[in-house]
Order: structure tokens, then sequence, then C-alpha cells
């Protein structure tokens, strides 16, 4: 063992292996093509080249207006729940799921943000440093597909040196009779083009392109940070531990699972 470094071996789990790069929703929903992993990440893969010692984090932002479904979405995936009762979310929570990708271990830190306005400066402190912002919308109610706009800008301002991943979700599908869905992703993708952003529907209830979803922002947020991190480190590569092996920083303040922002404090 390095001095100052502790060793964790914590097996992923076999739901969160990722092998390949997974599709996007549709074509015209998507702005990233490709079929595989790009070469460079795919050779370090191979080799298990990268620096950080497998402790590879992608900070995710869920934003967009109350109600529209983002805390549904998210149980959805970490936790196969879904609650019809609505719980407005106080602030901001957060999930830590942990994927192995390509044979590399990476972790999502995903953060549910309140929509509700008197939560949103508590939410807003919580931005800063985001790999992925997922923009929210209900698609049984239009207006919250026009307000998507405004989240993106108030996520971007806080991300201003760095371009992050930017998804537009349409949520609660099931609502929908498929010609109705139609319509309203027509215009959903119109606004996902215009943000930079990959378009998906998706249902919390039913499950409906979920884990779909997800394991594909989990990929392409794990590309990202794999070409970052060889651009960085194209002099002094390190070898990372076996696939499912994180190596964590006694120093680092551990992040604790699900931690509820407290309220009140500052401005709202
Ligand atoms: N039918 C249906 N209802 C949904 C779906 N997703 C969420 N809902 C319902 O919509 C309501 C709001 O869901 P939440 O996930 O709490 O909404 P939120 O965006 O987190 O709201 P805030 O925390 O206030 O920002 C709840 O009553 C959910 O049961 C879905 O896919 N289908
Ligand atoms: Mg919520």
């Amino acid at each position: 063992m390095d001095s100052g470094k502790l060793h964790i071996s914590v097996p992923v789990s076999r739901n969160r292996v990722i092998s390949k790069l997974p599709k996007w929703y549709t074509p015209e929903s998507c702005l990233q093509f490709k079929e595989d992993f790009h070469g460079k990440v795919k050779g370090a893969c191979q080799n298990r080249h990268t620096r950080s010692g497998g402790l590879n984090i992608s900070k995710v932002v869920v934003v967009g207006d109350l109600y529209v479904g983002k805390t549904c979405l998210i149980n959805r995936f970490c936790k196969d729940v879904f609650d019809r009762d609505y719980k407005a979310t106080i602030g901001v929570d957060f999930e830590i799921e942990r994927f192995e990708i390509a044979g590399v271990p990476h972790t999502l830190q995903i953060w549910d943000t309140a929509g509700q306005e008197k939560f949103k400066c508590i939410a807003s402190a919580y931005y800063r440093g985001a790999q992925v912002i997922v923009t929210v919308f209900d698609l049984a109610d239009i207006k919250t597909l026009e307000h998507t706009r405004q989240w993106l800008q108030d996520a971007l301002k806080e991300n201003e040196n760095t371009s992050p991943n930017i998804f537009l979700v349409g949520t609660k599908r099931d609502l929908l009779s498929p010609a109705e869905c139609e319509r309203t992703e027509n215009d959903a993708i119109r606004i996902a083009s215009e943000m930079q952003a990959e378009y998906w529907s998706v249902s919390a209830k039913t499950g409906q392109n979920v884990q779909e979803f997800f394991f594909r922002m989990a990929a392409l947020a794990f590309e990202e940070s794999m070409l970052r991190e060889l651009e960085n480190s194209s002099l002094s590569t390190a070898r990372i531990g076996e696939a499912n092996v994180i190596r964590i920083d006694e120093n680092a303040e551990a992040p604790q699972s699900k931690r509820t922002a407290e309220p009140g404090l500052g401005c709202c």
C-alpha cells in the first residue's frame, strides 16, 4: 500500500457494468453518433493506464422546474423505486452510483436539486464543478420545457470555464399518447439542439428508458473524463489497480450517500 493511501476493494454491482458505448435515444436527438469509445480511451482502458488510480468521479447536476420528476427519475435508477406522492426536494440531495465502464471503475455523483423558487439559491450553490448538466422537464406540461433554457443558463453560469455534457430529459412519458409524445418531442429536440444537448424521453413510473439514459450519460461522462486525464497526464502515467479497486485518499472527505443540505442558510 502507498503511504498515505487507503485501498478499498468494493465490487461494482453486476447491473452497473458497461462494456460498450450505449446508444442514443434517437438519431435526431443525439449529438455524438460514434458507435464506440474514442480509440485513445479504449487503449488506455485496455492497458489500465490512468492517473486517477481508479478514483474517477463525474459530478452530475439535475435541474428543472418543481414537480417535473427529477427526484423520481434519480430514485428509479438508483433504487428502482417510484413514489406517486410528491415530496419536494429541500435544497439538494445527492446519490453516488459506481460503475465499471470498459473495465475501469467510474463513479457518478448525482446532485438532485430543488425546483422550488424559494430553494433556488441553496441549490445553485451546488452547480459548480459539474461535468454533466441534466435539464429536466415534464412532457405533459409544455411550459416546463420552455423554462429549461433558463435552468441551463443558470447552471452554465457556474461552470463558465468548462464545457459540461448537457442532456435534456422529458419525463412522465407514460402520461402521453404516442401522438402527443411525438409532438412534444419534436419541440424538445429543437430546443435540445439549440442547447447542444442530447435529448431523452423517459418514465420514472414504468422505468422506460431510465437505465438506458443513465448508462449513456455515465459512459459519455467517463469518456470525457478519461480524455481529459490522458491529456493532462501524457508524461506521467501510473498503473491503476485492477477493476473494482477504488483508491481513496485518507485525508479526503468521504462522500456520504444521500445528504440533504440544510435549508435556511444564506440567501433564501
Ligand atoms: N405518471 C408519472 N408521474 C411521475 C413521473 N415522475 C414523477 N412523477 C410524479 O410527479 C411528482 C413530482 O415528482 P418529483 O420527482 O418529486 O419532482 P421534482 O422535480 O423532484 O420536484 P422538486 O423536488 O420540487 O423540484 C410526483 O408526484 C411523482 O410521483 C413519471 O414518470 N410518471
Ligand atoms: Mg425533487
